[in-house]
């Protein structure tokens, strides 16, 4: 067994034993499926990136879904999806354009990532763990 699969396994049973919960939002389209696909199969909100009218959208959504009590100080982790694509936005102007140098009350991070290609999916998992209930 790979590094990768004990890492999934090591997931899958943080899920199982309740010590993570975990919100995964996007936009229609976005590739949420996929992600959850190819972190099940081996082989967190979700942006397509190479949708580039979809991108305010996103912001406005992101940006309400930070002002729900619940999630309050709840670590953000923003990925930008079908980095494949040619039109996909880079890292800056994703973050620029969803305004995440604004967030200042809990910590965010963002990876771009292909669920396609299985790009960075490693560190979508590595931030997952980290972020476990367990790890802290
Ligand atoms: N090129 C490319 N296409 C992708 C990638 N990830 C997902 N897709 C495609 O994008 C489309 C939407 O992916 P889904 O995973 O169904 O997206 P979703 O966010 O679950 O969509 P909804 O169920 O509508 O909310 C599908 O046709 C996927 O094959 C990617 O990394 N690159």
């Amino acid at each position: 067994m790979g590094l990768l699969d004990s890492l999934l396994n090591w997931l899958r049973s943080l899920f199982f034993k309740q010590e993570m919960e975990l919100s995964l939002v996007g936009l229609q389209n976005a590739g949420k499926t996929s992600l959850v696909n190819s972190i099940a199969v081996s082989n967190i909100y979700v942006v397509d990136a190479a949708d580039r009218d979809g991108v305010p959208i996103s912001r406005t959504e992101l940006h309400d879904l930070l002002t729900k009590p619940s999630l309050s100080g709840i670590p953000l982790l923003v990925l930008g999806n079908k980095i494949d694509k040619s039109e996909a936005l880079s890292k800056q102007a994703l973050v620029d354009q969803l305004g995440l140098e604004s967030i200042s009350d809990r910590e965010v991070c963002c990876y771009m990532i292909s669920c396609k290609d299985s790009v960075n999916i490693d560190v979508v998992i590595d931030w997952l763990i980290k972020h476990s209930r367990s790890a802290k």
